[in-house]
């Protein structure tokens, strides 16, 4: 264990609990990092099942570590704005998960920034964590090529396996980008459960969506193809039939959804790359409307 460093879990969310959870069972030192506006207070008890940790508490990086953060697309950019005020932030490795895509990741990442890709599903039950899918992870830097921290993964890896490193994460996210492009939207706007998207959603539809992905990756240099997106998608709705995705969850809680950071990144990304999403677009346009809609409400 020469090279490690403790670990920094940010927030008190489904996968950020889980993960300090099982970390601090394996006997490393974990801190949970509470949002800056949050009351102070030194520690917090977090329970998944019948284990229950005691954790400590901050509100900012003071020291070295290591940073798990499983936050929403769209608490990506201010949290790293938020990281990159610490200087020990500088000496620290961050390992980020997230749902969808951010049009200016590349200046907001650093190269040897870790992406941890997840099958694995948890949500929040007023203060306790549910490990509610048991899946698999993949992880892997920001910039291809990279030696992997091998301490580093072990950890992950013992905390909560599966894990697999990936040299190519990034078409791993684009894989993640897509299946979760062809079946969140659809949920909201049928208002329905995965598995019924099998029946609400037409060939063509899931068609024009992956293949406007597709080109969009071919512009980035990732090669993916429409069908094995829309076989994974099918494969997907089917094993999870009876759940309800977590943006049809979150728009039935009031919560802002992670649209803009999936059929909407798509959208504007193809704009900027001189080429139309007209599909990805609309479903952006109508779960954005739908949400709208029921705020008014
Ligand atoms: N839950 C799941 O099963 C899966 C989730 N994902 C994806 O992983 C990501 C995280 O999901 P999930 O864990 O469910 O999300 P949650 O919303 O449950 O957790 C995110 C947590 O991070 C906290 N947070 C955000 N920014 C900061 C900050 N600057 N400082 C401190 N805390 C912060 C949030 O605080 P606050 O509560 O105050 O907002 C929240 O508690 C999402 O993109 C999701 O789509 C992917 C696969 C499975
Ligand atoms: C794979 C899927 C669609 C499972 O519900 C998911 O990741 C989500 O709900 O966000």
């Amino acid at each position: 264990m020469s090279n490690a460093l403790p670990w920094l879990v940010i927030g008190q969310g489904a996968i950020g609990s889980l993960m300090a959870i099982r970390l601090a069972e394996q006997g490393l030192p974990v801190q949970l990092k509470l949002r800056q506006e949050a009351p102070a207070k030194t520690s917090t008890t977090l329970t998944c099942g019948d284990k229950s940790v005691r954790l400590p508490t901050t509100r900012s990086v003071t020291q070295a570590c290591w940073i798990f953060a499983a936050v929403k697309a769209y608490d990506v950019a201010p949290l790293l704005r938020e990281l990159h005020q610490s200087p020990a932030f500088r000496s620290s490795t961050l390992v980020l998960s997230y749902n969808g895509m951010l049009n200016d990741e590349a200046t907001l990442l650093r190269p040897h920034d870790l992406h941890w890709v997840t099958t694995h599903g948890a949500y929040r039950e007023l203060d306790r964590v549910v490990h509610a899918g048991h899946g698999q992870s993949w992880l892997g830097t920001q910039q291809a090529g990279l030696a992997q921290p091998q301490e580093l993964c072990k950890q992950l890896a013992q905390a909560l396996p599966p894990l697999t490193w990936d040299a190519n994460i990034a078409t791993r996210r684009w894989h993640k980008l897509a299946v979760n492009c062809l079946i969140n939207p659809f949920t909201v706007v049928h208002h329905c459960r995965n598995g019924e998207l099998l029946q609400q959603v037409s060939a063509a539809q899931w068609q024009q969506v992956a293949e406007e992905i597709v080109a969009l990756a071919a512009v980035r240099g990732i090669e993916l193809e429409a069908a094995r997106l829309i076989d994974h998608a099918r494969q997907v709705a089917s094993a999870t039939a009876a759940n309800r995705s977590s943006m049809l969850q979150d728009y039935r809680l009031g919560r802002t959804t992670e649209i803009s950071y999936l059929n909407g990144f798509i959208a504007s990304a193809s704009a900027e790359a001189g080429l139309t999403a007209p599909a990805n677009a609309a479903l952006a346009q109508q779960v954005l409307e739908l949400s709208r809609d029921r705020d008014l409400r």
